[in-house]
């Protein structure tokens, strides 16, 4: 099983975050929450802090002001508690080339207590369990990242562009599996720049910054 088990009440709410990069004010007093079983699209162009915003979200860098609460309590308080109520895919598919994809994601299923062949089975990959990552191509590879997503059984997906390098047949299964989270109540937060397959997002476009700070 590789669904989680939700509570029915879950709330991710973001206050006022702002985030600075180098010496640019990237993220600016980002603030909205996010229920059970909804979808956010996070849209902008290049350099508007998409990203940055999943990876303060994931707890990968903290955010310079503003509090990101779960259940209204906030996450700072127990990063470990974060860490395991969230999955994360960033740009990076963080394969270990010489390891078969099995090897390479057997840890995330032992640890999320879910079943490796389901998951492998539901991006299609299951013909190519026992093949080096080395060998898979950037969307097999994508794919195999997808699967890890599914092996946390984490409530909150935060995924930053998650088609990419997808064929039409692995976006479509990527529609069913987001929809799958979200009918058993799990959050997702998305960065896009291209149509993705889930219906009915709310959206939160970042604008372009170039604001200078003084340091
Ligand atoms: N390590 C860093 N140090 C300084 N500035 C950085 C760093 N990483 C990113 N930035 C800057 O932060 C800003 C936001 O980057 P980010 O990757 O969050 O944008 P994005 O909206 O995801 O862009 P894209 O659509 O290109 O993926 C950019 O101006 C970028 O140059």
């Amino acid at each position: 099983m590789v669904n989680a088990p939700l509570r029915p009440n879950a709330r991710l709410q973001i206050r006022d975050i702002s985030v600075i990069r180098g010496e640019r004010l990237v993220l600016d007093g980002v603030a909205f929450d996010l229920h059970n079983g909804e979808a956010m699209l996070l849209t902008g162009p290049n350099g508007a802090g998409k990203s940055t915003l999943l990876r303060t979200l994931a707890g990968l860098r903290q955010p310079d002001s503003g509090e990101i609460l779960w259940d209204g309590q906030p996450v700072s308080q127990d990063r470990t508690a974060h860490a395991l109520r969230l999955a994360y895919l960033g740009h990076q598919d963080a394969l270990k080339p010489g390891l078969s994809l099995v090897e390479n994601l057997a840890i995330t299923a032992r640890l999320g207590g879910t079943d490796l062949e389901e998951a492998l089975e539901r991006v299609d990959l299951l013909p190519l369990a026992e093949l080096p990552a080395r060998l898979l191509s950037a969307g097999q590879k994508r794919r195999a990242a997808i699967a890890r997503v599914l092996l946390q059984a984490a409530p909150l997906w935060l995924l930053d562009e998650p088609s990419l390098g997808l064929d039409a047949a692995a976006i479509e299964r990527l529609g069913i599996i987001l929809a799958q989270h979200r009918a058993a109540g799990g959050m997702i937060l998305a960065t896009t720049h291209v149509d993705l397959p889930l219906p009915n997002p709310r959206h939160l476009t970042l604008p372009a910054l170039e604001t200078e700070i003084m340091l």
